[in-house]
């Protein structure tokens, strides 16, 4: 598992889907961030302009990388494990159905929640009850809680 060498990591949202108001997409992203901020000495600091560690995108098919998104379904976004550059970075399929807190798409909170385990480090996790468990599940962000297989594999790298 490739990890930041650093706790103070940034992010910058490069754009935004037309599917939620600009305050839901930036209200999705921090508290996702902040799952992983609660149990570990990291901490995001947001900037709007140059590079950030973790840049976050909306994008549809071919965007810019060799991982080109397939529309509705299947692949709702991807992210890259800590290193220079492209890593850290989390994709988002502009070809899927985003929603804020009704599970009339994919709420955006869970899908990034689970990217940025991702963009930390983490692989997927064969615990079907896991937040990097590889599949979508909706769950209510009000009453979310950072699964304990999730805890421990973050605290394995950060604790
Ligand atoms: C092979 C990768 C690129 C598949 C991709 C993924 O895991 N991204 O992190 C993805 O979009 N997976 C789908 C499921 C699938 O393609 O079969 C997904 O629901 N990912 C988002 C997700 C998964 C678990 C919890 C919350 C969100
Ligand atoms: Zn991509
Ligand atoms: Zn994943």
């Amino acid at each position: 598992n490739l990890k930041w060498e650093k706790n103070s990591l940034t992010f910058r949202i490069e754009n935004y889907t037309p599917d939620m108001s600009r305050s839901e997409v930036d209200d999705s992203i921090e508290k996702a961030l902040q799952v992983w901020a609660r149990v570990t000495p990291l901490r995001f600091t947001r900037i709007y302009s140059g590079t950030a560690d973790i840049m976050i995108s909306f994008g549809s098919q071919s965007h810019g990388d060799y991982y080109p998104f397939d529309g509705r379904d299947g692949t709702l976004a991807h992210a890259f494990a800590p290193s220079n550059g492209i890593g850290g970075d989390a994709h988002f399929d502009e070809d899927e159905n985003f929603t804020f807190r009704s599970n009339g798409g994919y709420v955006l909170f869970m899908v990034a929640a689970h990217e940025f385990g991702h963009s930390l480090g983490l692989s997927h996790s064969d615990d079907p009850g896991a937040l990097m468990y590889p599949v979508y599940t909706y769950r209510n962000p009000e009453t979310f809680v950072l699964p304990r297989d999730d805890v421990n594999g973050i605290q394995s790298l950060y604790g």
